[in-house]
């Protein structure tokens, strides 16, 4: 029998910035390019990292350990595999040993590492499924959940934090089950589609009789050449107006939990919500300017010049009208007063097989301290927005995320402590 190979996928690529790290290069001050680098390498007598050219996916871990979980705060990466998981057992114990088992495993996802050692013993079944050996780690993000079903499926209703219930039904809603609900998410996001879904499929095989796939959606953000804002499948640039991701203050306003044993964790909600593409590309450029209250080619809002103009949303023009109309999507969700931090991805899959239509639109994700913010902007949104033309609502859920994890510690160890 061949020696198990404990090989890290990272290691195959590793940034040109991470090599400078790794052999002090940088720190010397030793200007080299990149065609110079795998003689670095050699004559610091490793053979371990092979010399990649300059990318820009080359700069590639997200931190798992610290006070908060990644995908929330992360950069948004160009893919998601969301996963919605219900849970075959009802003993809280259960419920820790999965987390305690998921913990050094997602490490190890986020290290680009494969999930246990690879053997070459081909009678059993590798312990990595193996679809991303080779690849870059992609910023892979992990991030975990609880839903409200979970607790009172484990007899543990009085952990439950008042806040994390079912979200109410809202005028024009069409949920189907399919879509909706689960005990625990999975929400893995990399600049790399099979890295985000490989993440996935390791984790839930790991827990193979504990955890069943209830529901999941894979998605994508493609990003414009200047790195801006991502164009979602209507084509407008959307996550302009979002707490700023390294802005502290105001992200303890508005997504993190101050309290409770889900204290550094934070609410987040999952939409599936379908774009009626065929409807929208029968739309004048006009109307479709007007149901978000912004142009289509800069992004401003109606009535100024650049993206990131600021705006008043009462403002009115020389005849008395809303310089941003009253209907429009942009309007009444300022106007409801609430923020969320908007974490989206468009997602295509296939056809409506009901209708012919695209099976095409928006993973909408969002997170915030209490999910009444997310219900605050869709109450305003209500039958009003124009929006509800072309869109329909079709899965939903709540999950409570955990704080971050500390070296040592396990996800979700406070839930555990907690009495
Ligand atoms: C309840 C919350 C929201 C849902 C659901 C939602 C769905 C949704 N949104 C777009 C496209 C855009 N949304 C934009 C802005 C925007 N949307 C929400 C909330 C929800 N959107 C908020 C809070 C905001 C910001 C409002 C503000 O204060 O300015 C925009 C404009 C650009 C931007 O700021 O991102 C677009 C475009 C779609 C397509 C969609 C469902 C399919
Ligand atoms: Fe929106």
């Amino acid at each position: 029998m061949t020696e198990p190979i404990d090989e890290k996928w990272i290691n195959k690529k590793v940034s040109r910035r991470d090599i400078l790290k790794l052999t002090g290069v940088g720190a010397a001050g030793v200007a080299i390019g990149a065609t110079s680098l795998g003689g670095v390498i050699k004559a610091m007598g490793s053979d371990v990292f092979e010399p990649v050219a300059d990318s820009t996916r080359a700069i590639n871990k997200v931190d798992f350990y610290g006070k908060y979980q990644s995908g929330i705060t992360t950069p948004v990466q160009t893919n998601i595999y969301f996963a919605s998981l219900d849970v075959l057992f009802t003993s809280k114990k259960d419920l820790q040993e999965l987390f305690q088992k998921w913990t050094p495993l997602v490490e190890r996802l986020m290290n680009g590492e494969l999930m246990v050692d690879l053997t070459t013993n081909t009678r059993i079944p590798t312990g990595d499924t193996g679809e991303a050996a080779g690849m870059d780690v992609a910023n892979l993000s992990i991030t975990i959940g609880v839903g409200p079903s979970l607790f009172d499926k484990l007899g543990i209703s009085h952990l439950k934090p008042a806040e994390l219930k079912d979200l109410p039904h809202f005028p024009k809603d069409q949920l189907q089950k399919e879509f909706t609900g689960g005990d625990i998410c999975i929400q893995a996001c990399a600049d790399d589609p099979q890295v985000a879904f490989h993440a996935v499929r390791n984790l839930v095989r790991a827990a193979s009789g504990k955890v069943e796939i209830k529901w999941s959606q894979a998605g994508f953000n493609s990003f414009p050449a200047d790195g801006g804002t991502p164009r979602n499948l209507f084509a407008f640039k959307d996550g302009t107006v979002n707490p700023t991701i390294t802005d502290e203050k105001d992200l303890n306003k508005v997504v993190w939990v101050d309290k409770g044993w889900l204290k550094d964790g934070t609410y987040l909600v999952a939409r599936k919500i379908q774009m009626h593409l065929e409807t929208w590309d029968r739309t004048s450029l006009k109307d479709q300017e007007a149901t978000f209250g912004r142009y289509r080619d800069s992004g401003a809002p109606f009535g100024k010049t650049k993206e990131f103009d600021d705006f008043d949303v009462e403002a009115k023009d020389s005849k008395g009208e809303y310089i941003m109309p009253d209907t429009s999507h942009v309007h009444l969700a300022r106007k409801s007063g609430a923020r969320i931090l908007r974490r989206s991805y468009s997602y295509a899959s296939g056809v409506m097989s009901n209708t012919g239509e695209h099976d095409a639109g928006l993973i909408f994700i969002s997170f915030q301290k209490d999910p009444a913010q997310f219900t605050t902007v869709q109450n305003s949104l209500g039958r009003l927005d124009k929006m509800n033309e072309y869109i329909t609502h079709r899965g939903s859920a709540v999950f409570a995320c955990f704080p971050g994890v500390q070296k040592g510690s396990y996800l979700g160890e406070a839930l555990f402590n907690a009495v």
